[in-house]
């Protein structure tokens, strides 16, 4: 597994590479996507129809390797455009959270490591929750 040429500080290389990663990832999504609350908003269970889990993990996998420093190019949609159509509310934000902090807890990312992936999902809160509900 290439992870040579990251900085061993950095939050890429303290989660282990990219293998501890698409494995969080993919428990991430396994959870998400057939979740009952999120699939309470239509827009959301629509696109189980024709959005492959498969591609999702791929996406996220590559716009977290990257993002915490590691050798992975995003390539996918920006936030806004990705979620624009979704109508994503500020309880549905929260769920997917709740669901992330069992995933984290799960495969026992540290508290820091855990803290910094909360911050950096944090960082695209303004990008994908469109709908003020509360
Ligand atoms: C409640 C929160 C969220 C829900 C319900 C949600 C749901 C979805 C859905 C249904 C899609 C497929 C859209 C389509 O192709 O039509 C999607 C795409 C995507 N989401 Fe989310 N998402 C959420 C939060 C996030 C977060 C926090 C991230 C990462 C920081 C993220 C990363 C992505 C990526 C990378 C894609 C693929 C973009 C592409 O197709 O290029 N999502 N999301």
């Amino acid at each position: 597994e290439s992870n040579t040429k990251s900085d061993p500080s950095s939050l890429y290389s303290r989660l282990g590479g990219l293998a501890p990663i698409s494995v969080v990832v993919s428990d991430f999504i396994d959870i998400v996507v057939p979740d009952t609350f999120l699939n309470k908003n239509p827009a959301v269970q629509a696109t189980r129809a024709h959005v492959p889990a498969a591609y999702l993990k791929y996406r996220v996998t590559s716009m977290v390797c990257s993002a915490t420093g590691g050798p992975c190019e995003y390539q996918g949609k920006g936030m806004k455009e990705a979620h624009a159509s979704l109508n994503i509310t500020e309880p549905e934000w929260d769920r997917m959270v709740v669901l992330f902090k069992e995933v984290l807890a799960k495969h026992k990312v540290p508290a820091k490591e855990s803290q910094e992936l909360l911050e950096l999902i944090g960082s695209t809160k303004a990008d994908i929750v469109v709908v003020n509900s509360q």
